[in-house]
C-alpha cells in the first residue's frame, strides 16, 4: 500500500501515474520519510568483499573485517553479520551458501552481465510472455526428470555458452524470494502495488539471462523457498525493480563515485522525478531518508531527482534523453515543460 503521513499522501498525477503530495505547507528541511521495507537488493559481485551485506557500509574499497566464506558475504561488524543471518532465516542462509558454492564452482565462466548485453531490440510484452511460458514448461519438465537426466542436463549447461546466467541477477532474485517467503502479506500489499515496467528487459539476451537465472535459482533453493519462487513473483520483482529501484552507492548524492548495487524500497517508490526537486534524499545504512530541500506549499507535489544532481548541468534535451534512456519515461516536470516551451 502507498505510504501516508501527516506531511503527505499519494495521489494520481496527470501524465505521471501516482505521486506524493504535501498535505500541508512544509518548511525547508522537514523530514518526510524513512524507509521501513527493503524488498530485494543486490550488492554486485565485484563489490562482495567491500560492502557490508547488512548495512551496505563501504570503506573506500577495503575488504571488510568480518567474512563468511560459505555465503561469500562480508560484514562491517559481528552485529551486522548476526542481524543479516537472523533476517535471512535458516533456509535463507542455506540458499545463500548453495548459491555461493554454485558460483564458485563456475569461477572462470564467462558470465552474462548487464554490460555485456548489447544485442537486439527491447523484447515486447508478447515476447516476454512467450519466454516465461517456456520457462514454466522447463521448470515443470525438470520436476519430472530422473536423477540421470538432471545430471546430463547440468553437464550440458555447464559446458554451454547458450545459457548465460548472471550471478547479480541470481542474488537480486534470491533476496526477493527470501523476502516473499518471510513477509508474504507485505509482498502482496507493498510490492504488488508498485508501478511495473511491462518491458523491463533491455535486450533478448537480458530476457534470456533472467529466465536462465530463474531456472538456476529454483534448482539451488531448499524446498520451502523453491515453492515460493514462482515465475509470477520473479516477474513482479523484475518489473518493479526496473521502475523503482534505488542505486546502492558510496559517497554523497553529488559525488556518487561507486555504483555498488541496487535495491527495491516499496515505501520510497512513489516519489516522481523533477529536474527541480523539492525533496533531498540520503541513504543511511540500509534506510533511505527524505526531507524537503526548500519550503513546500500545501498541495504541491513532492519530487526527488532520479539524476542525482546531473540535472543541474544538462539542458532539457539532455535531461529528457537521460531519463528516457535509463527510466523509460518522457519527463513532464515543471522545469522540462517550461524549458521546452510546452506552456
Ligand atoms: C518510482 S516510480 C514513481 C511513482 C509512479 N508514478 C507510480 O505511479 O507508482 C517511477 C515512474 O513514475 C513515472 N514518472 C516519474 N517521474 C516522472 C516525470 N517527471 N514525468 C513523467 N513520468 C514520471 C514514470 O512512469 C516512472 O517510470
Amino acid at each position: 500500500m502507498p505510504p501516508t503521513s501527516d506531511a503527505f499522501e499519494v495521489r494520481d498525477i496527470p501524465g505521471a501515474g501516482r505521486g506524493v503530495i504535501a498535505r500541508t505547507s512544509l518548511p525547508n528541511r522537514t523530514h518526510i520519510l524513512s524507509t521501513s521495507t527493503l524488498a530485494a537488493y543486490v550488492v554486485f559481485r565485484e563489490y562482495r568483499k567491500e560492502v557490508c551485506a547488512q548495512c551496505f557500509h563501504y570503506d573506500r574499497g577495503r575488504t571488510l573485517a568480518v567474512r563468511d566464506l560459505e555465503t561469500g558475504k562480508v560484514f562491517c561488524s559481528e552485529g551486522c553479520r548476526d542481524l543479516w543471518a537472523e533476517e535471512q532465516g535458516e533456509e535463507g542462509v542455506e540458499a545463500w551458501k548453495a548459491l555461493e558454492t554454485w558460483v564458485k564452482a563456475r569461477s572462470g565462466a564467462v558470465w552474462c552481465t548487464a554490460t555485456s548485453r548489447t544485442d537486439g531490440e527491447r523484447p515486447s510484452v508478447e515476447e516476454i510472455e512467450v519466454a516465461w511460458k517456456r520457462v514454466e514448461y522447463a521448470r515443470f519438465t525438470r520436476v519430472q526428470e530422473t536423477k540421470a537426466e538432471a545430471k546430463q542436463r547440468r553437464k550440458a549447461l555447464q559446458s554451454s555458452t547458450s545459457g548465460p546466467v548472471d550471478p547479480d541477477i541470481l542474488s537480486f532474485l534470491l533476496s526477493g524470494i527470501i523476502f516473499v517467503s518471510k513477509h508474504p502479506a507485505l509482498f502482496a500489499s507493498d510490492v504488488l502495488a508498485l508501478a511495473m515496467d511491462p518491458t523491463p528487459y533491455r535486450t533478448p539476451s537480458d530476457l534470456q539471462s533472467h529466465a536462465n537465472s530463474f531456472l538456476q535459482l529454483v534448482s539451488l533453493l531448499p524446498p520451502p523457498l523453491s515453492e515460493s519462487c514462482t515465475t509470477s513473483r520473479i516477474q513482479t520483482l523484475i518489473a518493479a525493480a526496473s521502475h523503482n529501484s534505488f542505486g546502492i552507492r558510496a559517497g554523497s548524492e553529488e559525488d556518487m563515485e561507486e555504483y555498488m548495487g541496487y535495491a527495491l524500497y516499496p515505501d520510497a517508490s512513489y516519489f516522481n522525478h523533477s529536474c527541480e526537486p523539492n525533496v533531498a534524499k540520503k541513504r543511511k545504512g540500509r534506510t533511505w531518508e527524505f526531507w524537503t530541500s526548500g519550503a513546500v506549499k500545501e498541495g504541491e507535489e513532492l519530487c526527488i531527482s532520479y539524476l542525482g544532481g546531473d540535472e543541474k548541468g544538462l539542458d532539457v534535451t539532455g535531461r529528457r534523453e537521460r531519463l528516457k534512456g535509463t527510466w523509460g519515461f518522457e519527463c513532464g516536470c515543471g522545469r522540462c515543460v517550461r524549458d521546452s516551451g510546452q506552456v
